[in-house]
């Protein structure tokens, strides 16, 4: 068993970690990244970034399909080698982290490829394949560990060779037919990919509504596009049983109805074990699915956690957030606190699902006095222009009382380009009646937030 003291371990390589690491490592300290998979996470290699590249072709073919309605006639044919060889060869390397982790030691950091462990408090333990080592960073211990697909414990499920998004993206050829369990921005992206590639596809969800967290009126909008697609989508119910014979996945619902496909893609959420990850070392619960930190992700005494742990959004782009406010911390001038009142989230379905903020029930439930406002796509003039592949709605959530928004919705191609103008207006606080004087280019896209933001006045 080595010792090795070092100023800081970050256990979990994710897009935080990684910011993170590589930020502590720069400024002058000696700095160990531990990571038992692959360094960058979940996000490069499985998830935003292979996952975009397959929504890009999806596009590609669906704008090719709106042709007749537009430009003439195109005849295309999907195939899905050139994705599976961008995935291997553009984004993922073979799935071989080798440049991230020769870019990581060029900061100065050192890379430990192992499973981490908290075994008291100040010490972490990584198990490696030549043994064990023991760090005690004089400084900080950052948890970044991510998440893992939960497997919902479905009588038969385990048994069966069903995908996850680690098989999803790794795949070479597609299946005839797939059953998508779960219909949140996971299983949404890949149904409607698979789809486009020819892929007879059902989705079932257990929650009343596909997207359940978000806006009533994206989840309306998105069924239509999904079901005017072609795709089954069931929703308000889950399945109690999954055989697996033949070559095909039979699934029992618990409406009664069965459903059947070739593969089976499983998209219930996220869970990390904090159990293996041994927080408990440091008197945190060990059966929690978050480490809850303060605004400046201080988890204990002398460890920060962040990322999709923390529970404050599980997106690449909240994880490098918060990466930045601890490395400030730990370097000792942190002055930001986290705000995460203007936390963006896409769904990268066509039409894209871009969200801020508060929801209607939310804000109502916390007791602001609201008012809120929706406005379709297709009635706006770039919208009517656009016509095929033009569906989608704006909604907008304000607090009547301060003249500000509170949430905003957008449902529409390029949906989260859309949003950034709402990032800004909730972010900075701007009166709605200051938004009201905005001049907004004709005829784009995003004019459609001045007739939205018109309903919200008398
Ligand atoms: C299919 C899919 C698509 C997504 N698309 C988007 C998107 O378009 N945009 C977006 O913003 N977000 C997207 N996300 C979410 C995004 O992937 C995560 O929010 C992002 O990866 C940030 O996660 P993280 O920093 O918490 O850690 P992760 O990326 O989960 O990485 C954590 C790392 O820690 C390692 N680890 C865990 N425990 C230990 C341990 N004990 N010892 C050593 N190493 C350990 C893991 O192996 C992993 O490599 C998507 C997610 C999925 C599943
Ligand atoms: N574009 C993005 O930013 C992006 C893309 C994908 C994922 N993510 C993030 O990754 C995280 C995970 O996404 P996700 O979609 O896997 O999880 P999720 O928790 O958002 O959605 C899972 C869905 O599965 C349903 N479900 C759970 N158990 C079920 C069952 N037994 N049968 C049927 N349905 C069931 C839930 O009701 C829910 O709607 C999310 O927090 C998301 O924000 C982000």
């Amino acid at each position: 068993m080595a010792e090795d003291e070092v100023d800081a371990v970050v256990v979990g390589m994710g897009p935080g970690g990684e910011e993170l690491a590589g930020r502590l490592a720069t400024a002058g300290l000696s700095v160990v990244g531990v990571d038992n998979r692959l360094l960058g996470g979940e996000c490069p290699y499985y998830a935003c970034i292979p996952t975009k590249m397959m929504v890009r072709g999806a596009g590609a073919l669906a704008e090719a399909g709106r042709v007749p309605l537009l430009a003439g006639t195109a005849s295309v044919q999907p195939d899905w080698t050139p994705v599976a060889d961008r995935i291997r060869d553009e984004a993922t390397s073979g799935w071989d982290d080798q440049a991230a982790v020769r870019r990581f030691e060029a900061t100065g950091g050192r890379f430990v490829r192992g499973l981490g462990r908290l075994t008291a408090p100040g010490e972490v333990t990584v198990a490696t394949p030549e043994g064990e080592r023991v760090f005690r960073p004089r400084r900080a211990i950052v948890l970044n560990p991510g998440t893992e697909p939960t497997v919902p414990p479905i009588d038969g499920l385990r048994d069966t060779p069903f995908w996850t998004n680690r098989e999803a993206v790794r795949a070479r050829s597609l299946p005839g037919s797939m059953v998508v369990l779960g219909a949140g921005p996971v299983g949404l992206e890949f149904a409607q990919v698979f789809a486009r590639f020819g892929v007879d596809t059902t989705v079932v969800e257990s929650a009343p509504r596909v997207l359940s967290v978000g806006e009533p009126e994206a989840s309306e909008s998105i069924t239509e596009v999904f079901t005017a697609e072609g795709i089954t989508v069931h929703t308000g119910t889950s399945a109690r049983r999954v055989r697996h014979r033949e070559g095909r996945f039979t699934l029992e619902l618990d409406s009664g109805e069965s459903v059947s496909a070739e593969q089976l893609l499983i998209a219930t959420g996220r869970h990390t074990d904090l159990a293996t990850l041994g927080v408990g070392a440091l008197g945190l619960e060990e059966n929690a699915n978050t480490i809850a930190v303060d605004e400046r992700m201080r988890a204990a005494e002398g460890v920060w956690a962040v990322g999709d742990v923390t529970g404050h959004g599980a997106y690449t782009h909240t994880s490098v957030y918060q990466a930045r406010i601890a490395a400030d911390d730990i370097l000792g001038d942190g002055a930001e606190t986290a705000d995460y009142r203007a936390m963006p989230a896409v769904a990268f379905t066509d039409p894209e699902v871009a969200s801020l903020g508060l929801t209607e029930d939310r804000a109502r439930r916390q007791g602001f006095p609201v008012r809120t406002a929706v406005t379709a796509i297709p009635s706006s003039a770039r919208g009517w222009i656009h016509k095929a592949g033009n569906e989608g709605v704006i909604k907008l959530v304000a607090d009547t009382d301060r003249d500000i928004l509170l949430g905003a919705t957008v449902v529409a191609p390029l949906g989260g380009e859309i949003l950034s103008a709402f990032t800004v207006a909730v972010h900075t606080q701007v009166h709605i009646a200051q938004l009201r004087r905005m001049i907004f280019a004709f005829p784009t896209f995003h004019r459609a937030i001045e007739a939205a933001l018109g309903q919200l006045v008398d």
